[in-house]
């Protein structure tokens, strides 16, 4: 379970990202974070796992204080969630197995970093995971092969490796055409619903939240407007969570080439 309580953070240019935020997430839950442009989405994802520390407020993550975490135990906490990026963060000249590999070496003696040798349980447990996102196929292809969607989802496949129980993925499809933005939607929600592993992602495709996500939380500059299931959403409460901008934000949706949505 994670909760956000009264969660302020404000950057030190005195920007205020998130005001006053209260959130709690039940274990194995899909949730989309929708909002404008600014309104604080990256930021709220990125609070949860200490990428950005808060300035007032509390996050609990399993009953761990997160602001409280040092050295060691920040990295032991880490590894319970998985992060996913727009931008994949992959090595793009080495092989899909090696990229999934990495995530074991936080775990590992000195030696085993350096030389890059990895037991056979390590190699095992690289291959499962590429099998769960569908492409244990490319484990031994380099990943400057693959195309945007495959990328991805060797991004999800070396989260996975690392077993998680939560998985924060910030724009994770917005760098996708429409038709490999729903291979990947679909990995997650199966990843979701088999391994009950929470999911809280950011995403602008909004047409794609309501498809995807159990829960929707609308953020609008920096406050949550919304907080409810898929099906309670409204066009009037799309509105309200856009700022009244939402049939703006929905034609530049529309109008984006392909490869951006
Ligand atoms: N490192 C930073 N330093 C200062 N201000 C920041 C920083 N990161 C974000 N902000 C500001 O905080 C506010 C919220 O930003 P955030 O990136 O969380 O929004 P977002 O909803 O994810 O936006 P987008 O959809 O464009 O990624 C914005 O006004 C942004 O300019």
């Amino acid at each position: 379970m994670i909760q956000f309580v009264d969660v302020t953070k404000t950057y030190t240019n005195g920007t205020t990202a998130l005001n006053h935020v209260n959130l709690t997430f039940e274990q194995g839950e899909f949730v989309a974070v929708i909002g404008l442009s600014g309104a604080g989405k990256s930021t709220l994802i990125r609070c949860i796992n200490r990428i950005h520390d808060i300035t007032s407020g509390t996050i609990i993550v399993d009953k761990v204080d997160v602001a409280g975490l040092r050295g060691q135990h920040i990295r032991q906490f880490r590894r319970r969630i998985g992060m996913i990026f727009q931008s994949f963060n992959l090595v793009t000249r080495t092989t899909v197995i090696n990229n999934v590999l990495v995530s074991f070496v936080p775990g590992l003696p000195i030696w085993r970093k350096v030389t890059g040798i990895f037991r056979r349980e390590h190699k095992i447990k690289a291959l499962e995971a590429l099998d769960k996102v569908g492409i244990l196929d490319k484990a031994f292809v380099r990943v400057d092969q693959l195309s945007g969607g495959q990328q991805q989802r060797v991004a999800l496949a070396r989260t996975l490796a690392q077993n998680p129980d939560i998985i924060l993925a910030d724009e994770p499809i917005a760098s996708l055409d429409p038709v490999t933005a729903r291979v990947v939607m679909d990995d997650f929600k199966r990843i979701n619903k088999e391994m009950n592993i929470s999911v809280i992602m950011n995403i602008h495709h909004v047409e794609i939240a309501l498809e995807y996500a159990d829960r929707i939380i609308g953020i609008r500059k920096g406050e949550v407007v919304f907080d409810g299931i898929t099906s309670q959403v409204t066009q009037e409460i799309l509105q309200d969570i856009y700022g009244g901008k939402w049939e703006a934000e929905k034609a530049a949706i529309e109008e984006q080439p392909a490869y951006v949505r």
